[in-house]
């Protein structure tokens, strides 16, 4: 199963890019051994004036056209649901098992993600209720999908 984040905005070469790349390159590492592998992270920008909801469909469309076809979708979203590690890990392993070609997860920008987007979506999930800046959201997903495939192959990175 491929995995792949892709987000609204360009992260520009900053400390978060480099932490990005290294938990990208790490998931891609240990994750191929047990049948996930990273896609590159992708990123979509509209480059018109649009506000609100207006932006928020064409985020939405930007995204969606985005990633592979076909692709399950998670949505990351202060709205979702809250999960340990532990059952982060499970719900991967079972998606894996479940002969899931390519899953895509969701990152909104400024305004959030589309309501119809979250709806899209077989799963929402929350790092807890506080809203966190797009950027440190991708950092913190790619190192929980690091964590995950550590978890799912018996590495000792992961220490319940
Ligand atoms: C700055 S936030 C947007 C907040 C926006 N006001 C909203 O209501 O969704 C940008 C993106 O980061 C992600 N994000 C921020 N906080 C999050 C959290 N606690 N859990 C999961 N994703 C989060 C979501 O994908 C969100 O669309």
């Amino acid at each position: 199963m491929r995995v792949q984040i892709c987000a609204v905005g360009r992260l520009k070469a900053a400390p978060e890019k480099h932490l990005l790349d290294d938990y990208i390159s790490r998931l891609d590492a240990t994750g191929r051994g047990i049948g996930i592998s990273a896609l590159p992270v992708c990123e979509v920008e509209e480059k018109r004036r649009l506000q609100g909801s207006e932006l928020m469909e064409r985020e939405a469309e930007l995204l969606l056209a985005a990633i592979p076809k076909g692709a399950l979708i998670i949505a990351l979203d202060e709205r979702g649901r809250i999960e340990t590690s532990e059952a982060f890990a499970k719900r991967i392993g079972t998606l894996r098992d479940s002969g899931a070609a390519d899953l895509a997860f969701l990152i909104g920008g400024a305004n959030g993600l589309a309501p119809a987007l979250r709806e899209r979506a077989s799963h929402v999930m929350a790092f807890g209720a506080m809203t966190w800046p797009h950027m440190l959201v991708r950092v913190m997903l790619a190192e929980q999908l690091y964590r995950a495939v550590t978890i799912l192959s018996g590495h000792p990175y992961h220490r319940a």
